[in-house]
């Protein structure tokens, strides 16, 4: 019988994990079954949750006690192929009870099946951005609230000249007077051609999907009618399921961004919630999400650098879904780029907003200073070196410092 595989970390003051773990099965199965007559025992057992395995930990919590992971397998006859239901079976009620985490689950075939996976995933934005060889370097518009469309465009603009492959709306920019999807639609359609006539750039423009959730697939089609060329959903806003549902939709045919605004609450404490790598990697990958971003161990926002590794990982893992690109964000700089490429590889975005439009020369050199950053890592070259070479890269080191690479 087919079988989803839930992780948990759990606590016990008095380490009693079997018995918590033979709760947890029960609870959120059959409920109490052993005192039911035989025949109903006899017809639960199949709906019955198993617990697989139960390692105690050595490391104890001072004030949640001895910590112990556990794993519970789920019959997935017990609830209907969707993320909603998924969730609700093995960490509904369990998610209130206590010191808890998910860290992971193991979907069986039947159950992937049921789930789309991103549309283009890392090779097919590779394809569309004829970039194959390199990180992928994002820039996001920043300061864009309260202005009008000609700000908007010429942010836009001098982004692109600064050679970046994608350009995203800042997850805060929702519909508004001023710069309404529609507006930045024309702009972005006008624009991407104009860079790509110019210099042969091929670009896309992620545009923040926003509003309610009876509203956004009609917006996301007109918006891509239009000539939208990616999307940017602030996922854990909306639900998992919204996301699956825009990535099955056969008119939405633009690679998915997947925002991780909302997720520190779901995921940040070490004890309870979801892990980052299945929040942020697998379930928004079997979602849909062509691009998951994070924050990265190093900028603003910095979560531990073993957990966005992990989230990278899940995003990249060889499955049946293509690959989603891991995008660690926030606070992102050209110092940086050395300790990102020996963390992520190649296959991941480099994401800036604040490094790219507060470079001393503007948006255009801010770009500029990133490519030759990542050059310079992929021919051998130390940033120092290149930038003796390069005003940008030298403008940006002399603003924001050159990171210590660590293995
Ligand atoms: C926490 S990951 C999302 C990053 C993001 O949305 C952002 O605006 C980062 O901007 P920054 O100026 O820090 O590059
Ligand atoms: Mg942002």
């Amino acid at each position: 019988m087919s079988q989803l595989i839930a992780t948990y970390l759990i606590h016990d003051q008095k380490g009693h994990f079997a018995k918590k773990a033979e709760g947890i099965a029960l609870g959120l199965t059959v409920g109490s079954w052993t005192n039911l007559p035989l025949l109903d025992q006899e017809q639960l057992k199949k709906h019955k949750g198993e617990v697989l395995d139960i390692q105690e930990l050595a490391e104890e919590d001072p004030l949640l006690g001895q910590k112990g992971i556990v794993k519970i397998a789920y019959p997935i006859i017990n609830f209907s192929a969707d993320i909603p239901a998924i969730l609700t079976t093995v960490f509904g009620k369990l998610s209130l009870d206590g010191a808890i985490k998910l860290i992971d689950l193991d979907f069986p075939n039947d159950l992937k099946k049921t789930l789309p996976g991103p549309k283009y995933g890392v090779e097919g934005i590779r394809e569309q951005l004829n970039v194959y060889d390199r990180p992928l370097l994002m820039s996001i518009f920043k300061g864009v609230i309260g202005r009008d469309s000609n700000y908007l465009e010429q942010q836009l603009k001098d982004q692109l000249l600064g050679g970046v492959d994608l350009v995203k709306d800042d997850e805060i920019l929702f519909e508004n007077e001023l710069t309404p999807i529609d507006k930045r639609v024309k702009i972005g359609r006008k624009v991407l051609q104009e860079i790509y006539e110019r210099t042969g750039k091929q670009a896309l423009y992620a545009i923040n999907l926003s509003g309610r959730t009876e509203e956004i697939k009609d917006r996301a089609k007109r918006a891509i009618e239009n000539g939208a060329t990616a999307l940017l959903f602030n996922v854990f806003a909306y639900g998992l399921d919204v996301l699956q549902s825009l990535a099955e939709d056969s008119e939405i045919q633009v690679p998915i961004l997947a925002h991780p605004a909302i997720s520190g609450a779901l995921a940040a404490s070490p004890s309870y919630g979801f892990s980052y790598h299945l929040l942020l990697g697998k379930l928004v990958r079997y979602a849909g999400a062509d691009f998951s971003l994070f924050p990265s161990p190093y900028g603003t926002v910095a979560i531990p650098r073993a957990e966005a590794l992990k989230i990278a990982l899940s995003c990249l893992k060889e499955d049946d879904f293509k690959q989603t690109f891991p995008v660690p964000s926030a606070g992102i700089h050209p110092g940086l780029v050395p300790q990102l490429i020996v963390d992520f590889g190649k296959d991941c975005v480099i994401n800036a907003g604040g490094g790219i439009h507060g470079h001393p020369y503007g948006a255009e050199g801010g770009g500029k200073a990133f490519l030759c950053a990542i050059e310079s890592v992929l021919s051998g070259r130390s940033l120092v070196e290149a930038a003796k070479e390069d005003a940008n890269l030298n403008q940006a080191l002399k603003l924001w410092g050159n990171l210590e690479v660590k293995a």
